[in-house]
């Protein structure tokens, strides 16, 4: 593969925040047209990962590259070739849903047809709206809508379908599906593990700042996590057996019982074997901070002066970049 292949390139990418580390050096890289999922808890770091590749933060250390260049130097004709859906817009403006589009559709110069996307994003009946008078979920629907106007090489979609109801949710995906048959790449964070399934050819589950798997979605956690398990009734009771060879198990039921009763085979879902993986790197985590407390008391009583840690706030996300706020 060469470099040209590789729309996304992380290497141990770190950020502070004061004296809070929220990317503790995260490596990954995203192929061209691939799909790519970034999954992981509240404050894992998937927003703070996101929006330095979008070129809104800054990092602290690693090094990474988007289609090429550093996205702290990324100029106009850079920037004209990603499409963003930040975490909250706040697009709640007194035009329409078309004058929007329209308005956005004029900055970029290969853009898609603004009638398209309306019908992409199932805006159709609310075009002459005015997106305050918008729900939730359509304004949602508008901020999509604006993320691929432009017709992006790289998509960025930060929890693009939070408020969707689930007739909007499919409707998107068929979006997105259609989007990565033209060659779009797409980095999508998403709490919504079916979501995630659905979509991305790949995904990194992150925890605590760090990268803690990455891989096809169906090959994720461990080879434990990921074994089957037969389920059927016998004698009025349910039993399960977890089996790497669920057919033989299946064949073995059918020979002593004839047709099993109630017989199913579960495969772990994405949402299970993620569980596994941030339950597992919370356990580490907490036996970590156990650790080091009693290295600090220690500390104490040797007479020292621990350094008191900044403890972290939460922001609010704006479109503006981190060192140009006041
Ligand atoms: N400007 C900031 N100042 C201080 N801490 C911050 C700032 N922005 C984010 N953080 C902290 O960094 C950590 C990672 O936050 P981030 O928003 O990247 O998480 P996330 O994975 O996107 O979470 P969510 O799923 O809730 O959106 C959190 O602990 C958060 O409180």
């Amino acid at each position: 593969m060469t470099s040209n292949d590789i729309a996304v390139s992380v290497q141990n990418l770190t950020k502070t925040y004061g004296a809070f580390a929220a990317l503790k050096g995260i490596t990954f890289d995203i192929e061209r047209g691939e799909t790519f999922a970034l999954l992981g808890p509240n404050g894992a770091g998937k927003s703070t990962t996101i929006e330095i590749l979008e070129g809104y933060r800054d990092r602290s250390g690693g090094e990474v590259r988007v289609l090429g260049v550093d996205p702290q130097h990324g100029g106009l004709p850079w920037k004209a070739k990603l499409g963003i859906v930040l975490q909250s817009s706040g697009e709640s403006g007194n035009v329409t849903v078309r004058e929007q589009l329209t308005q956005f559709a004029g900055m970029y110069p290969n853009s898609r047809d603004v009638n398209e996307v309306i019908a992409a994003i199932g805006l159709e009946e609310k075009a002459n709206t005015r997106i305050k008078n918008l729900s939730g979920g359509q304004q949602r629907r508008v901020d999509v809508g604006l993320g691929v106007i432009g017709r992006p090489e790289l998509l960025f979609l930060d929890e693009p379908t939070t408020g969707f109801d689930p007739e909007a949710r499919r409707q998107f995906w068929e979006l997105i599906r259609s989007l990565k048959r033209e060659g779009t790449t797409i980095l999508l964070t998403t709490h919504y593990l079916d979501e995630a399934a659905q979509l991305s050819d790949r995904a990194a589950v992150v925890a605590g700042g760090k990268l803690v798997d990455i891989g096809p979605v169906g090959s994720l956690g461990s080879a434990e996590a990921r074994v089957p398990l037969v389920r059927w009734r016998e004698s009025g009771i349910v039993r399960e057996q977890r089996a790497t060879d669920p057919g033989a198990v299946v064949a073995g039921l059918v020979a002593r019982l004839g047709e099993p009763v109630e017989l199913e085979v579960v495969r772990p879902s994405l949402e299970d074997i993620y569980l596994e993986l941030v339950t597992a790197e919370n356990a580490e985590a907490e036996a970590r901070v156990a650790a080091n407390t009693t290295a600090t008391d220690g500390a104490v009583i040797a007479g020292t002066n621990p350094a008191a840690g900044a403890s972290p706030t939460t922001t609010s996300f704006t479109t503006t970049k981190e060192n140009e706020r006041a």
